[in-house]
């Protein structure tokens, strides 16, 4: 989906300097290193009320400390982190439900006692405790299952019970660290419409993961994290745009000549479309980029041009083959991340 508040991509992170989110929450050349070994680079970062950003980077990326940073947990050694455009208190902090990576549920505890639990820790009498309880319980479908051991509960309702953990506090910002990992599809499509409610309600979610298909789905925007350095950052729609380079060519007659000489330019992936051999698949191996001229002249030469399509990548194409393999400096350390994560 594309956000209508969303005015500006970033592509490289050489060529990004600055990023407009002046709601919500935004994190400005935040830098942290653990003894001398640097895991976060100048990274810039916003999550705007209402909108999904995803979180995309292999294993070590450096996701998880992110969103330490984020909720206080970790300290940044240089940069800021805002929230409405000032800097970010610990009240503001408490707005902010968090999923950790390492969960933290008692596996032996009812789940209406959990909630219940969470809730009062953040202050609430035990008889609103409760009550926010039960009103999670109905809102993520948990009825019937009140007293159901946490431990007892398959995988997808555990997460369900760690997302009302993580909603207790009402927050203005949910920050969710694999919120879908291990989920089978119906869970994993529960969990994504929970989050679109929320986004739907102007909470803002920040969530990684290593499944590109959902992050495509569900977010309004991705940040995409190599080795501590955000590598591309914006709507994905702009993401693809601006990374065009695939076209799709369409004759009136058999256009195998056509995909013979095109296939001779270099840097251009040629593909006869088999069960319409009217039809080329042209790809450029490297970067974004208009239609090489020879390819063009190629088309014309054939006579039978009746157009060409571009042809977007989808968000798994673009990460493989752009920021895999562009040649771009970071790109096979990119490469081996990416693999690492199983991306
Ligand atoms: N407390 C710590 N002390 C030392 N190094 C740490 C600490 N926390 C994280 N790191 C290192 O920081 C780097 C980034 O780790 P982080 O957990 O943020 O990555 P991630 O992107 O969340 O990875 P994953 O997808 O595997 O969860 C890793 O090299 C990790 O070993």
């Amino acid at each position: 989906m594309d956000s209508p508040q969303l005015n500006k991509v970033f592509i490289n992170k050489e060529e990004q300097h600055e990023e407009v989110t002046m709601n919500g929450l935004q994190l400005n050349g935040v830098s942290r290193s653990f003894g001398n070994h640097t895991v976060l680079h100048s990274m810039d970062l916003g999550v705007q009320p209402g909108e999904i950003v995803g979180f995309i980077g292999g294993n070590g990326a450096g996701k998880t400390t992110t969103m330490r940073l984020i909720l206080g947990l970790l300290a940044a050694d240089t940069g800021e982190i805002t929230w409405d455009g000032r800097p970010i208190t610990s009240a503001d902090r408490r707005k902010i439900g968090y999923m950790p990576e390492e969960r933290g549920l008692y596996p032996q505890m009812p789940i209406r006692e959990q909630i219940i639990h969470f809730a009062l820790l953040e202050g609430n009498s035990t008889k609103a405790a409760r009550g926010i309880a039960d009103d999670l319980i109905a809102s993520l479908g948990l009825q019937g299952r009140e007293k159901t051991l946490v431990q007892d509960l398959s995988l997808g309702n555990q997460q369900r019970v760690q997302l009302a953990v993580a909603l207790v506090g009402n927050p203005n910002l949910l920050v969710l660290d694999e919120p879908f990992s291990g989920l089978d599809p119906t869970a994993v499509a529960t969990m994504g419409s929970l989050l679109q409610e929320q986004a739907a309600q102007g909470v803002g979610v920040l969530f990684s993961s290593h499944q590109l298909d959902l992050v495509e789905k569900l977010c309004d925007r991705v940040c995409i994290l190599d080795k501590g350095h955000v590598v591309a950052s914006g709507s994905i729609s702009e993401l693809k745009r601006e990374n065009q380079s695939r076209w799709n060519f369409c004759f009136s007659r058999s256009a195998e000549s056509f995909a013979a000489e095109a296939e001779l330019v270099e840097g251009v992936s040629v593909q006869l479309n088999q069960e319409n051999r009217r039809e080329v698949l042209v790809s450029l191996d490297h970067g974004d980029g208009d239609i090489p001229p020879n390819v063009l002249a190629a088309a014309w030469r054939l006579g039978s041009l009746r157009g060409i399509e571009p042809v977007q990548r989808s968000l798994e194409e673009l990460l493989n083959e752009k920021y895999i393999s562009a040649g771009r400096g970071k790109a096979r350390e990119t490469a081996e991340n990416l693999e690492t994560a199983g991306v």
